[in-house]
Order: C-alpha cells, then structure tokens, then sequence
C-alpha cells in the first residue's frame, strides 16, 4: 500500500501534523519510534512526545529493524518517527545503507493498512565542516527523495504549517 511522507526541519510540528494524518484512519495507530534516549535531553523530548498520545497509540521501538516493526503493526494504521533516527542510527552501526533502504522499501510494499513517514530535510543550511555530517547530509536527502518519488503524497512543515509537495493535503 502506498504512503504519506511528512518532511521538515526541528521543531516544525512535523510529528504532531504526523500524527493527525494517522488519526484520520480508525484506531488504534501503531507509532514506531525510532530514536534511543541516550541523555537527559532526549528522555525529556521523547516523554513529551508520550504525553501527547493517548492509550489507543501503541508504541513500538524500532532504533534498527523499521522492516520488522513494519510488519508488526500488521493491520493498524501506522506512523513511522522518524527515518533520519534510523538513518543516524544505521550510519553509527556501520550498517549497509542502500540495503536497509531496499528492505524499508520492500517492508512499505508489504503493508495492507496506511502508513505515515516521517523524516527530516536537513540539507538546507550551510555544507557541514565535517565529512561525516556532509555524509548523513546526503545519505538523509537521498532517503527523502527515494521515498517521495514512491510516496501518495509529501507533505512539507514549515512552523507547524503544511506545504503540499505532492498528491492530497
Ligand atoms: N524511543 C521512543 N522515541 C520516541 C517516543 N515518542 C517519540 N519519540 C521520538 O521523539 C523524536 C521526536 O523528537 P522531537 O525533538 O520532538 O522532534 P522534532 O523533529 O524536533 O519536532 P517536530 O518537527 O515538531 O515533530 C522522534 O524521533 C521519535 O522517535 C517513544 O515513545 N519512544
């Protein structure tokens, strides 16, 4: 089944408009999540996040395996938050980007229900000093547009407000 790419920088409002999309199909939703709270900062963004969603949202951790969470969630509508986590975290491992990217993608073919991505647009600022950085840069934009060209519809947030890239608002 195809999907909705919801695209934008920090602090956008990207998870929240997400999360809506997700809401318009019947509960329960599964939220696959994929960041790890390593410090204080993000246990802090992620219990802010929880707060937010109510008992018909499952959540389930996926910091690596996204395709089996994928799976997972089986029938229920799902949102995935967010693919430049699994992104940083796949790049930290050593693991082979191109080949996680086909499984993500054979993983969104595989779906009966709706699914809602999330990822950031992170190449908009000045080119980063180090090679790694300038390395997830572009890894991260080849992700989006992989996955947009393959998407219903992109979605991107700017201040909480949605600009429509392609296909329904
Ligand atoms: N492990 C885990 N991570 C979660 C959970 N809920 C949310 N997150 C993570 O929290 C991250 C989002 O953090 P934020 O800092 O609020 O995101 P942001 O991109 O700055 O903000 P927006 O664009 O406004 O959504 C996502 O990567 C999620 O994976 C959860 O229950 N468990």
């Amino acid at each position: 089944m195809s999907f909705i790419l919801v695209l934008g920088g920090a602090r956008s409002g990207k998870s929240r408009h997400a999360e809506a999309l997700t809401a318009r199909h019947p509960a329960p939703w599964a939220y696959l999540a994929t960041a790890e709270a390593w410090d204080d900062e993000m246990r802090a963004r992620i219990a802010e996040h929880r707060a937010r969603r109510d008992a018909r949202w499952e959540t389930l951790d996926a910091p690596l395996d996204l395709p089996a969470a994928l799976a997972a969630a089986g029938s229920r509508p799902a949102l995935v938050d967010c693919l430049t986590l699994w992104l940083t975290n796949l790049m930290l491992g050593g693991h082979d980007i191109p080949a996680a990217t086909v499984a993500l993608q054979a993983a969104l073919d595989a779906r009966a229900a709706p699914t809602v991505l999330v990822a950031n647009e992170v190449g908009l600022g000045i080119v980063p000093e180090n090679a790694l950085a300038r390395r997830f840069r572009d890894a991260a934009g080849r992700l989006n547009q992989d996955l947009a060209a393959r998407a219903a519809s992109v979605h991107f947030i700017a201040a909480g407000l949605p600009l429509v890239l392609k296909g329904e608002p």
